[in-house]
């Protein structure tokens, strides 16, 4: 057993829980409100351009005295400043974590093995900006001399999340003339759909793949190979023009047929889902240009330095993360909604899954040890308003607590019509609504108000006391987009410092993928596959008997 507590046997914890059942049992945000005036304004943070209003959370100041404490108990800013160093704070991959060094100034230091890592980024960052503006301007031709007017990034997780998420979050701000798409999916339907109606002649594949082993990306990337060689009838010369290849591992890239010089590289202490601000972002730069690539990079830098340096009480993602921990170790709460209210953060929620989920979905504590307490949430969420007509009667009066981010823009982007212009905010109308509504809810005297018949009032009647966080940001730039980015990479980061968790790994992604390969055989050659267990044997064989040859 490790020299210090178990977390739930440490007295900051056990004093949550004495807070919780003795002072918070129903808390009511209502009379929480109605008692503190000053609690909008001491509730709310700012992180470079985001303002974060944490007040509608069933929160007091005790409260979030009592969660400091578990921070400073379980040493979350020790943790922070190890990772910033370059430590190997990844301790089952025996690596460091520094996404951080993706976007630091280029004459920061940061040392992985006493070896300072700043130069070779923006080594990569300019190769990058070299070869982005190169597509861009139409000087990068494919084999037979015409300019690339498609790009389709290929990989998958961490290889696509990100960078499809930036590029639709930053349409506004990309090359009209040069579209880029996302295959990611096995499914030989993703790439047939993302090809089927592109010139092999203008179109530029960029496989993205930390390890170059991915088995979906590598099989993507050999049929996409295929087609554009049948497209152009052209030998393996012709490969050259239309591939090049993001990755950690050379030799891969080298076996799969791409030339090297093609190849953008990074490092092991990228995590995957840590990475589209690497050469992982090589579509979006491609897309945005080097100069709002750079503009993005520079938000997340505010966000990490405000994360270095704010001190506790005012440090937006330890607060993030600390109300995650109220509400999931000690409310019960199993998700976490987030929600934007913008068309352009429509995979916004998706990419934070692997970020969040992939992190801290673990049950084995970084001492070895089975934790008993509950990691990570599930997280899920789709753009507003499109929700409110979904599932949102679900979060106002299900059973269920979740509490839920809303994230909203001031001011919708630039290039809208003035009328489109108008409709935000009808957006936003419904944006500080939804919390509203979530919050204080409706009383039944406020619904026998209105006339409701008596046999209608308990349905509605809306109980409120659903938390909410609402993160404002004056419009959607790539610096505002690197700053929420940044801003839940560290909300993630001080969930798994407190849950004595490594947020670096994904060791739970390997079982499939090893059996998946075990089964193959069997649905392709028809090969016995030993140990098989009698449910997967039965659908297996039903597959092989109705599979068309
Ligand atoms: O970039 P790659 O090496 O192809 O990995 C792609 C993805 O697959 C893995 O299974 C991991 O779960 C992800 O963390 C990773 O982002």
């Amino acid at each position: 057993m490790p020299d210090t507590p178990r977390l739930i046997r440490r007295p900051e914890w056990t004093a949550l829980e004495d807070h919780r059942a003795d002072s918070m049992l129903h808390p009511q945000l209502r009379d929480l409100f109605a008692t503190d005036p000053g609690r909008a304004e001491r509730y709310t943070v700012r992180a470079g351009d985001l303002r974060i209003d944490y007040s509608k959370h069933l929160i007091t100041d005790e409260t979030l005295a009592l969660l400091q404490e578990l921070a400073t108990a379980t040493d979350v800013f020790g943790l922070r400043d190890a990772m910033f160093r370059g430590e190997k704070i990844n301790t089952t991959e025996d690596r460091a974590v520094l996404h951080t060094a993706l976007r630091a100034a280029r004459d920061a230091v940061v040392e992985v093995d006493g070896e300072n890592v700043v130069p070779a980024v923006h080594t990569v960052l300019d190769k990058m900006s070299a070869f982005a503006e190169k597509v861009r301007s139409g000087e990068w031709r494919g084999h037979t001399g015409r300019r690339i007017r498609t790009v389709v990034n290929i990989g998958i997780g961490g290889s696509d999340l990100g960078p499809a998420m930036a590029y639709e979050a930053l349409r506004s701000f990309t090359d009209r003339e040069l579209a880029v798409r996302f295959v990611s999916n096995v499914d030989g339907a993703d790439l047939h759909e993302a090809v089927r109606d592109l010139d092999a002649a203008e179109t530029l594949f960029i496989i993205a793949s930390k390890t170059f082993t991915t088995i979906e990306t590598i099989t993507n990337a050999t049929s996409a190979r295929d087609w554009l060689l049948t497209e152009l009838k052209a030998g393996p010369d012709a490969v050259a023009a239309h591939f090049v290849a993001l990755s950690t591992n050379a030799e891969k890239v080298a076996d799969f047929g791409i030339d090297t010089a093609n190849m953008f590289a990074f490092w092991d202490w990228v995590g995957g889902r840590y990475s589209f601000d690497s050469a992982i972002g090589l579509s979006l730069m491609i897309a945005i240009g080097p100069d709002r690539f750079r503009e993005m990079l520079e938000g997340f830098r505010i966000v990490d330095e405000h994360f270095r340096t704010a001190p506790a009480e005012s440090n937006a993602p330890l607060l993030m993360g600390l109300l995650g921990i109220w509400y999931g170790n000690f409310f019960e709460a199993q998700s976490h909604a987030v929600l934007p209210y913008s068309h352009y953060l429509s995979r916004f929620t998706a990419y934070l899954q692997q970020l969040d989920m992939e992190s801290n979905g673990k049950s084995t504590g970084r001492d070895g040890h089975p934790v008993d307490w509950q990691t990570g949430p599930v997280v899920w969420g789709t753009p507003g308003t499109n929700g409110q007509h979904a599932y949102y009667q679900l979060i106002h009066q299900g059973t269920k607590l979740i509490p839920a981010d809303f994230i909203g823009l001031i001011n919708p982007v630039d290039e809208l019509s003035p009328a489109l212009r108008a409709q935000h905010d009808l957006l936003m109308a419904n944006f500080f609504a939804q919390t509203q509504a979530l919050a204080f809810g409706k009383t039944p005297d406020e619904v026998r108000a209105e006339g409701v018949p008596e046999e209608l009032v308990p349905h509605k009647t809306f109980r409120g006391n659903r938390p909410t966080t609402t993160i404002l940001a004056p419009e959607l730039t790539p610096s505002v987009l690197g700053q929420l980015v940044a801003l839940y990479e560290h909300k993630v980061f001080v969930q798994g410092a407190i849950w004595n968790i490594d947020s670096f790994d994904q060791w739970g992604v390997e079982l499939g993928k090893i059996l998946a390969k075990r089964v193959e055989p069997a649905l392709t050659e028809g090969a016995e596959v030993p140990g098989l267990d009698p449910s997967t044997a039965a659908l297996v064989a039903t597959y092989r008997t109705l599979r068309k040859q």
